[in-house]
């Protein structure tokens, strides 16, 4: 067999596996968290880019969620303001909600607009303000203190949950050739900005649309076990398990939390994978190399 024959088939092979699982997903919603944590690299910038349109051009329609934690940080650090998390949520006052709104919205959102775009397809940056696509209250989280072992509500400021997603702007869009790409920004009923964690909002999103798959890319290769070992799968009950007892802490928690509250409202499979991987998103969508932890009832 000559060099060209051998490379033809070992391509007509991989295209014949992909094809089913892109049936698949034909006109199915796929959210994708692209967390702060895996941005960064140019190069795997533009393979996430080229991922998500190869996915519309697939049939696929894709939903961006984006996150930039860290990039919010460095924004505040270089104006002299110190970033403060509690249960992995970002206390947010006043200027720190209008440096979120301006790094998320604006820069960041722009960004992922750019390169998707410069892979030939029609992205759109929106936020939560955009089309009254989601409207937010103020989060009332509550902890567990550590050391007296009594719950204490947190205040958090301008962070909000969603409570009300309206589809139809990503209903149109889902018919048009473009594509969304959301900032966890919104506005609240009460004139103010909320600063959503970007997890939760995916979720909200995921579920809203009732996506078929939900990604969150993320810095680590899934949920890791006390061991720091990958778990491949985790129901409902193992993973509030793992919040309650400390193995998943810091940013994990809204992640984990997200994935409980989408599997309850029907979002078919969510998956926490390492958006560090080249190509993760065809990865797991179009091969059955699924990597990461997959979620179930
Ligand atoms: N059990 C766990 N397994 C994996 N990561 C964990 C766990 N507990 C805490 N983490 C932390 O959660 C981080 C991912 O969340 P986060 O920093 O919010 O990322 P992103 O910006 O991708 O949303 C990991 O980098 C890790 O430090
Ligand atoms: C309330 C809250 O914590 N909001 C997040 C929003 C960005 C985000 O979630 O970014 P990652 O996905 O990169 O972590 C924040 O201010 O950092």
């Amino acid at each position: 067999m000559t060099e060209i024959t051998a490379t033809a088939e070992m391509q007509a092979a991989l295209l014949s596996r992909a094809l089913p699982y892109m049936q698949r997903y034909e006109h199915k919603t796929v959210v994708v968290k692209y967390g702060g944590h895996a941005m960064g690299d140019l190069e795997l910038g533009k393979a996430f880019a080229r991922d998500i349109a190869l996915l519309k051009q697939s049939g696929v329609n894709p939903i961006v969620v984006h996150g930039g934690g860290p990039q919010i940080g460095a924004m505040l650090a270089k104006m002299g303001i110190e970033s403060k998390f509690e249960g992995g949520l970002r206390v947010t006052d006043q200027k720190t909600v209008e440096i979120v709104e301006m790094v998320l919205a604006g820069s960041i959102n722009k960004e992922i607009v750019a390169l998707i775009n410069a892979e030939g397809e029609w992205a759109i940056g929106l936020c939560g303000k955009d089309g009254n696509m989601v409207f937010a209250e103020k989060a009332r989280k509550t902890m567990i203190d550590p050391d007296s072992n009594i719950e204490r509500v947190l205040d958090l400021g301008f962070v909000g949950e969603p409570v009300e997603v309206d589809r139809t702007l990503l209903d149109l869009l889902a018919r048009s050739e473009m594509i969304p790409v959301l900032a966890p920004v919104a506005p609240g009923r009460d004139g103010h900005t909320y600063n959503i964690n970007a997890d939760t909002f995916a979720g909200a999103i995921a579920g809203a649309c009732k996506a078929t798959r939900l990604l969150f890319l993320t810095d680590v290769p899934g949920v890791l076990d006390k061991n720091k070992k990958l778990i491949d799968e985790l129901t409902v009950t193992e993973a509030r398990a793992l919040i309650k007892d400390g193995t998943v802490s810091g940013g994990m928690i809204p992640k984990v939390e997200t994935c409980i509250e989408a599997i309850e409202r029907g979002v078919e499979g969510v998956v926490i994978l390492n958006g560090k991987t080249p190509h993760a998103v065809l990865l797991e969508l179009f091969t059955e190399h699924g990597a990461g932890t997959l979620i179930v009832p």
